[in-house]
């Protein structure tokens, strides 16, 4: 942990302007002759140059040295983190699993990494990684960057403190992170140990949902997300550099620390969010509305009103619908669904969805309320609303089937009993008459 935070601006997507060092940033222009304090000008894109000016992204980094200067890249072996999602047959089963269990050996974010499932990939630039991590190790002098996606980082235990080249992110369990494709950045582990969710976006960058009815405030507010002061460190050393790359990982070495950015300005970079802050809507007459409303953030595909990726959480909240099976409903969906859950049960699942868990529901499988859940929830006294509290579960969802990587089918902490949560659902059907 050698870099601190300096602080977050708010906003989402904002034209930020930062500076650790007064005068770092050029007034006026974004290349001069000479940079201030002998910096490197460096841009970095995250968007076409030519995409159009509400959908642009890139910023000018003033960095100590260009991001040009490391050694060659050779192959590096993290055989659990890939984009193998495999060519073969899919099971449309439901698939459960339970957390993934700590290393026994120290190992860092980037080795703690295991590939879960996914779709598309890098070379499409459409579909998702999704992986989880469990680690207890720094990366020690250690810089990380993913050319494949963007990464949505979803701690479920202990806290990350993510040095990035534009400042330093400080995240718990209940917020999340967002690192854009390329931003090169270290992570520590101020618990020790560390543990979550990693979706690995291909497709076009998260934006906001437009809230259409809704109006001009609700779910996720922009002014919640930070985006992390200019933090730099001037180091030289014998460092290590990983790249991934079209669905590999390469190292390369680096004689100094590529956190080196002494000022940027632009609107593409890492931010957090805290999903205690989302404000959640809801029925307040009758029926569970479609998960959509939960919407937190989005990667749009190609077609208008289909994600890529939907970041859809299911936060604290109060359900007082009126003659309503109140929690989710049986349902089959076009899309695919990827659960995890941060702490506390979530309300469609009475036992077996554990934090720390995660589960995988694809295109048209039937899945919802497990037994137990069923029956309570249909004889509920629905003169009382229900109170849901103390819980965080969430879902990356995406237009194409997510196919789950070979080690995530084999693996030992997959509920290979799954299925029985509904075998105990009664029949209730009697022909009148
Ligand atoms: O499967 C799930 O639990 C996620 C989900 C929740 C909900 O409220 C409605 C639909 C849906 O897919
Ligand atoms: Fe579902």
């Amino acid at each position: 942990m050698a870099l601190s935070s300096n602080g977050y601006q708010t906003g989402f997507g904002n034209e930020f302007a930062t500076e650790a060092v007064a005068g770092a940033l050029p007034v006026g222009r974004n290349s001069p002759q000479r940079v201030a304090h002998g910096l490197y000008a460096e841009q970095l894109s995250g968007t076409a140059f030519t995409a159009p000016r509400h959908a642009n992204r890139r910023s000018w980094l003033y960095r100590i040295r260009p991001a040009a200067m490391h050694g060659e890249f050779k192959p590096y072996a993290q055989p659990q983190f890939h984009n193998a999602f495999g060519e073969g047959p899919v099971t449309p089963d439901q698939l459960r699993w339970n957390p993934l269990p700590m290393p026994a050996a120290p190992t860092d974010f980037i080795d703690g990494l295991f590939t879960m499932a996914g779709n598309g990939g890098p070379a499409a630039q459409s579909g998702v990684g999704i992986h989880l991590y469990a680690a207890n190790r720094d990366m020690h002098g250690r810089y990380f960057y993913d050319a494949d996606g963007e990464l949505l980082i979803v701690p479920q235990h202990g806290r990350l403190h993510i040095e990035t080249e534009m400042g330093v992110l400080d995240v718990e369990p209940q917020q999340i992170a967002v690192i854009p494709r390329g931003v090169r950045f270290s992570v520590s582990l101020p618990d020790g140990e560390a543990r979550g969710y990693v979706c690995e976006n291909f497709g076009a960058m998260l934006k906001l949902p437009d809230l259409g009815p809704i109006g001009s405030n609700g779910l996720a507010n922009p002014r919640d997300f930070e985006v992390p002061n200019a933090a730099y460190e001037d180091v030289e050393g014998d460092f290590e550099l990983v790249a991934k790359f079209q669905g590999h990982l390469w190292r390369a070495y680096i004689g100094h620390s590529p956190l080196d950015v002494v000022g940027w300005h632009g609107n593409y970079a890492p931010y957090k969010y805290d999903l205690r802050r989302f404000n959640t809507i809801g029925s307040i007459s009758y029926d569970h509305p479609d998960p959509s409303i939960f919407l937190v953030l989005h990667s749009p595909s190609d077609s208008e009103g289909v994600s890529n990726l939907d970041f859809v959480i299911f936060p604290p909240r109060i359900l007082a619908m009126q003659d309503t099976f109140r929690p989710p409903w049986f349902h089959r969906n076009i899309a695919s669904e990827f659960m995890g859950l941060v702490h506390g049960a979530y309300d469609a699942k009475a036992e077996g969805f554990v934090p720390g868990g995660c589960s995988l529901h694809n295109s048209m499988t039937g899945h919802g309320p497990d037994a137990a859940t069923f029956e309570k929830a249909s004889s509920a006294d629905l003169s009382q609303p229900d109170y849901i509290s103390g819980t965080m579960a969430f879902m990356f969802e995406t237009r194409a089937v997510i196919r789950p990587a070979m080690q995530a089918i084999e693996a030992s902490h997959r509920q290979r009993e799954y299925q029985a949560c509904w075998a105990g659902l009664k029949k209730h059907f009697r022909a009148p008459g």
